[in-house]
């Protein structure tokens, strides 16, 4: 796991917008093998969508041919109700991209059978080949999409009942009155977001440093299931300072040690590269000039 650490939310979303551009032209995704992309609701990712969204008008990335997967929706709130995680995407990213709507996939939380719904979804991802990267977001109490304190490691795309924490914490959305929130919502589980190539979080804010410092420092457990990244080969958290607060110093050093080293070693490979030398080419310089 990396951990990279940003000054404020607005540079970690620029950070993570870059990220996901260079992975999404380095794919060069076409219309028969699309770029398949997981995403998250709630203010975090708000500045990573923005960020895409100057990347698309600068011309610099489209997503023409990215399919998109959303993590989760809430149970029963109308599609066009102004909460809704279908709403939140269209109005903060979707109507501001190349993205034609017929490739963006949000849960239906409004579905006759949702059962049968969160078992499509499990299909549909796996009938594109599975989700190449996902961007995801925690909640305070560390839940990843909607996998609330105690879900299974193993758990797929399903209904849940949500924690009374993130109903306190998501009223602020329904005028802080608690009535209007949604007790349930369907979410991809903890294993759909392990099933991806590789996993991006962001995590900032000083609320939700116990959750970080919970996920990364300690063992994997079901209370905290951002932890279970912990199993994942490719898995990278971005945070602001203020989510680093309950990390431990030696922590914060170790992290910000390896992003040094990985800054030199793709400066190197870039140099190489702008030099026209390959890998293979470069081990024979080296080779060549030791004898
Ligand atoms: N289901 C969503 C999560 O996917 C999201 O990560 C979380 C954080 O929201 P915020 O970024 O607003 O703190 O909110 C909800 O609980």
């Amino acid at each position: 796991m990396r951990l990279i650490i940003r000054d404020d939310a607005p540079a970690v979303g620029d950070y993570i917008a870059n990220y996901i551009c260079k992975r999404i032209n380095d794919f060069a995704p076409t219309p028969e093998r699309p770029f398949v992309l997981g995403l998250p609701t709630g203010s975090s990712p708000i500045p990573t969508y923005k960020a895409l969204i100057k990347l698309v008008q600068a011309g610099k990335l489209s997503f023409k041919n990215v399919i998109t997967f959303n993590m989760d929706e809430y149970v029963g709130l109308p599609r066009d109700h102004p909460e809704s995680y279908h709403t939140f995407m269209f109005r903060e990213f979707f109507s501001h991209i190349d993205i034609p709507p017929s490739q963006v996939n949000i849960l239906n939380g409004n579905a006759e059978d949702l059962v049968g719904e969160c078992n499509s979804y499990e299909a549909r991802i796996k009938a594109v080949g599975g989700i190449e990267l996902f961007l995801g977001g925690i909640g305070e109490d560390g839940h990843i999409a909607f996998n609330e304190p105690g879900s299974s490691l193993a758990s797929r795309t399903r209904i849940k009942t949500l924690a009374y924490e993130t109903i306190l914490a998501n009223a602020r959305f329904f005028n802080n009155d608690l009535s209007q929130v949604p007790r349930m919502a369907l979410t991809v589980g903890v294993a759909t977001v392990l099933d991806s190539r590789e996993v991006v979080v962001v995590v900032t804010g000083q609320r939700k440093a116990l959750a970080l410092s919970k996920a990364i420092e300690e063992g994997v457990n079901h209370l905290w299931t951002l932890s279970a990244l912990q199993l994942h080969p490719w898995a990278l958290i971005v945070v602001d300072e203020d989510a680093t607060a309950e990390l431990h110093v030696k922590t914060v050093k170790y992290f910000r040690s390896i992003e040094r080293v990985q800054d030199e070693v793709e400066r190197t490979q870039a140099e190489l590269k702008a030099r026209g030398v390959t890998q293979a080419g470069a081990a024979d310089q080296q080779v060549g000039s030791m004898e």
